[in-house]
């Protein structure tokens, strides 16, 4: 077998779930400058933008990194309980999602397999070797846990940014954007029994990259630190009005680098229920099992899933920051 082949067969297959979005940008490059990893494709979610503008982003990132051979599949438009009413994130990354820089329309087009037909199949061509990343609201994972009995089986970890455990969230004190977009499907996901890392918000605080982090990004000439360069603008003004900070969460990236490697977290395991109710909607609940409650609870006999609790927050700025340099 030559070196590049068993390279090829040694590399951690991955799937972006992603709602294009400014950090969702930095994390497909990192990924696609990412040696460890291979991206099979790339399937799309409202969140930061509504699904189709996500699908046009997704084709246009693609078309920067010169890596049209990956396939974009689209996903759903609504939530699992086929809500319409979706929150958007428009104020935090642009009306475009792209930092309103008005790029031209990319020139592909989405495969025709709908984003849980490409889930599900990808899953079962490769039993237990694809880590799905999934970086928006959990709809289309939910819609492919749906669809295929054996999804949950076939697929080998899902890594998903997403809750906000033991603090508060960044939509209202209770939620965290992600989850709060379909908290239906977070709580199947959450209790379906799937390899689940969740990396939530009280981890991706954690890791600021700075002013002087970006300027470094401006003074590259690498392809991808020029061009995220254009969009953090409107990034760094949410931040700094919305947390007074003068630099961003690297929200995005921290995930897609845990699926990468993930001795750059530590988790804890325990059942994670999702309250889709009332003004805690979208709140993550984590029950770490240590109790033995008197009475049946909402989470007794759930599977248990992993969730972040300390992350090497250099090490993940000093990775994001040498693959975008070096591009
Ligand atoms: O205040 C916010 N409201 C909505 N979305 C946000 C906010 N801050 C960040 N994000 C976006 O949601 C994910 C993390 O929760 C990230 O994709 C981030 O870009």
């Amino acid at each position: 077998m030559g070196e590049e082949v068993a390279n090829v067969k040694k590399k951690k297959k991955i799937i972006i779930d992603t709602d294009p979005g400014i950090d969702d940008a930095m994390a497909i490059f990192v990924a696609l400058q990412s040696p460890e990893v291979e991206v099979i494709g790339l399937t799309t979610i409202y969140g930061n933008v509504y699904t189709t503008l996500a699908t046009r982003n997704a084709l246009h990132l693609l078309e920067v990194a010169g890596r049209t051979d990956i396939p974009v599949a689209e996903g759903s438009h609504v939530t699992i309980t086929k809500g319409t009413k979706l929150r958007i994130a428009d104020f935090v990354h642009g009306a475009d999602g792209l930092g309103n820089q008005n790029f031209p329309p990319p020139k592909g087009k989405p495969i025709g397999q709908s984003a849980v037909e490409f889930l599900v199949e990808q899953a079962n061509l490769h039993p237990g070797k694809i880590t799905v990343v999934a970086l928006g609201p959990l709809t289309n994972i939910a819609l492919a846990i749906q669809r295929d009995p054996g999804f949950v089986k076939n697929i080998g970890q899902i890594v998903l940014l997403g809750g906000a455990f033991s603090v508060n969230g960044n939509v209202n004190p209770a939620a965290e954007a992600n989850i709060f977009g379909d908290p239906d499907a977070a709580d199947i996901v959450f209790t379906s029994g799937a390899d689940i890392l969740a990396v939530g918000i009280n981890v991706t605080h954690q890791v600021v990259f700075t002013e002087e982090d970006r300027n470094r990004l401006t003074q590259s000439t690498g392809k991808f630190a020029q061009y995220l360069c254009k969009i953090l603008g409107i990034y760094y003004s949410y931040h700094h009005d919305a947390y007074a900070t003068q630099g961003v969460y690297l929200h995005d990236p921290t995930a897609l680098l845990a699926a990468v490697n993930p001795s750059l977290v530590t988790y804890i395991e325990g059942v994670v229920r999702v309250q889709t109710t009332g003004i805690t909607r979208g709140l993550t609940l984590f029950d770490n099992t240590k109790k033995r409650y008197g009475e049946i609870t909402e989470w007794s006999n759930k599977p248990t899933v992993k969730v972040a609790v300390t992350v090497d927050a250099p090490a993940v700025v000093d990775m994001v920051l040498e693959r975008l340099l070096n591009s």
